[in-house]
């Protein structure tokens, strides 16, 4: 697992200098509202521009404004995860599943069978995502950025807009991804506690 980022980044009037390197395969980042975390995670995806640097991820240079590199999106292999799930509401969980898949299921890195399983989804796959409680909704919405074959999967406060007993339920499930799945993850959260029961190695944003 490998993480090289150097950047500039700006955001009205937010101005920082990031720098991380990482070999760990889950990489926190901690810090306090405002630190630009957020904005950290949307450079790396490719939805932010810095103002310079340079962001590598395995070996792969997504971002080099001196080399001219800057590739969208859809080309960085990023799977993502939100506060709230983001499901897709007029499909079910199958085909939010199925969205954004790459490849055929027979070379695919990750498969349909062996990523819904790990997640504990398999019996809810024909359900309308609406009738999902929140920690489901966050497998589901785990499981399809899986599925997208992603190099890196960021996880932006995964647990924050769950209830203490779903926090405690779905933790379990980021603790078998971290450990089955062989995938670099870059985990922001605003709670320690959190962050030591997931994550190898900790970086703190001012
Ligand atoms: N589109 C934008 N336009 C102007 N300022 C922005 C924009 N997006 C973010 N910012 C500012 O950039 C700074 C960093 O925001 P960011 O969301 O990255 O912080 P964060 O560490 O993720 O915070 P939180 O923990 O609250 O999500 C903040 O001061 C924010 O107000």
């Amino acid at each position: 697992m490998s993480l090289r980022i150097d950047v500039a980044l700006r955001r009205g009037g937010f101005q920082r200098r990031i720098r991380i390197e990482s070999e760990a395969r889950v990489t926190a980042l901690l810090g306090p509202s405002g630190a630009g975390k957020t904005t950290l995670l949307n450079a790396i995806a490719g939805l932010v521009r810095p103002v310079r640097g340079r962001i590598q991820v395995e070996g792969r240079v997504l971002f080099d404004d001196a080399a001219r590199i800057d590739l969208p999106p859809h080309l960085r292999r990023i799977g993502y995860v939100f506060q709230d799930a983001r499901l897709f509401p007029h499909l079910d969980v199958r085909h939010n599943l199925r969205y954004g898949r790459h490849g055929r299921d027979g070379d695919a890195r990750f498969g349909f069978d062996a990523i819904t399983a790990l997640l504990g989804i398999g019996h809810l796959l024909d359900r309308r995502t609406r009738n999902l409680s929140g920690g489901e909704a966050q497998r589901v919405a785990l499981g399809r950025a899986l599925l997208s074959q992603p190099d890196l999967l960021l996880m932006d406060e995964p647990l924050a807009a769950l209830d203490e007993a779903r926090r405690g339920e779905l933790i379990p499930y980021l603790q078998r991804v971290r450990d089955e799945v062989r995938l670099p993850i870059v985990y922001v959260s605003h709670q320690r506690d959190e962050v030591e029961r997931l994550a190898d190695e900790v970086h703190v944003l001012e």
